[in-house]
């Protein structure tokens, strides 16, 4: 199910939430929310999924404007709130099912069975939500929000707090979702590697305003990422670090790891670079190619000098983030 944003805006007393993005999320796509902290991820999603009301703009959910129709929109749509919580005595199970129940729906056991498989809460259905980890609290606020097989999945934040088993599980999960359902699924997530994983398509806001829109794809060919690579240097021993971080610290940004020294610089750059390093200081070295992180990099870099100007009034040209993108 389609999802139109257009020129929305959004202000809590002086703050300006959201600065008028548009953009369009495909049907059946898994879309990816990134932005700085305070961006507008989350004011977005409250307004996406009908808990508050865009002060100028519309959102439309397959064709329904989400202000006009919000109970039509909240069949729809399903949201796994960033901070989700339960009556600590109740059962998983029992949650779920008081879920099914306010939706009305029928077939209640076969849709909780169903929807504990899916997010993998089966053995742990008749246990108090008290004594659940974190993840799994999380894994049961996306069984409530599947439990109605909903078009359109939100998720804020959905791995924030998770251990790296939980992550994983949740990334299967999503992954499943996407391959074998028409589900539309939206998160937003601080960690691009998630997003390169999980997503087809991304929004990047700042601010507020978009900074960009679209496949990851075309994003990194647009902001000129693809012309950089990464080179990961591997140092022949500690003792040689400082001589190859000498080396290559004028070749690029550097970034040090336990490991390795890395650099990002332009392709032709990378080929010079391995060429004249002197090879008694490496113990190997790979290149990478641009991920979702130098996308982001670039897209914000370009507009650092404007972020810091707090006072901007709303801004109502929706164009306004391909200009900036281009930039
Ligand atoms: N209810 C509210 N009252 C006042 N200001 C708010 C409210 N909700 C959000 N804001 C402000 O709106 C801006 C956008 O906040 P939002 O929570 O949407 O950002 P975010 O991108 O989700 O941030 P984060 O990544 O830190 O969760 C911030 O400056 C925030 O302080």
């Amino acid at each position: 199910m389609q999802i139109t944003i257009t020129d929305v805006h959004k202000r809590y007393g002086d703050v300006v939430a959201l600065d008028g993005p548009s953009f369009e999320i495909p049907s059946g796509s898994t879309f990816g929310v990134l932005g700085t902290n305070g961006a507008g991820k989350t004011t977005l999603f409250e307004l996406l999924v009908g808990h508050d009301r865009p002060d100028e703009g519309r959102i439309e959910v397959g064709g329904i404007d989400v202000a006009e129709a919000g109970h039509r929109v909240r069949e729809r749509v399903a949201f796994l709130p960033e901070h989700a919580g339960f009556p600590p005595a109740m059962t998983g199970r029992e949650v779920l099912d008081v879920h099914a129940r306010i939706r009305g729906l029928e077939d209640r056991d076969r849709r909780i069975h169903e929807a504990l498989e899916t997010v993998g809460l089966t053995d742990a259905a008749d246990r108090a939500v008290e004594g659940y980890s974190n993840g799994m609290g999380r894994r049961l606020g996306l069984a409530a929000a599947l439990i109605a097989d909903p078009p359109v999945l939100v998720l804020d934040e959905p791995t924030a707090g998770l251990d790296p088993r939980g992550v994983a599980a949740f990334h299967r999960t999503i992954e499943r979702l996407g391959r074998e359902t028409e589900t539309t699924i939206v998160l937003s997530s601080h960690v691009l590697s998630e997003v390169e994983r999980l997503c087809d398509d991304v929004a990047i806001l700042e601010d507020g305003h978009l900074r960009a829109a679209g496949p990851i794809d075309d994003l990194r060919s647009e902001t000129g990422a693809d012309d950089r690579v990464t080179v990961s240097l591997r140092p022949a021993g500690e003792g040689v670090r400082p001589d190859l971080l000498e080396a290559v610290q004028d070749r690029g940004d550097v970034t040090e790891t336990r490991e390795t020294i890395a650099v990002a610089c332009e392709r032709d750059a990378a080929f010079d670079l391995c060429g004249d390093l002197d090879s008694s200081l490496l113990d190997g070295f790979e290149v990478r190619e641009p991920g979702l992180e130098a996308v982001f990099r670039d897209v914000l870099a370009g507009t650092d000098d404007e972020s810091d100007d707090a006072d901007r009034e709303p801004d109502s040209d929706p164009t306004r983030a391909t200009e900036e993108v281009s930039a």
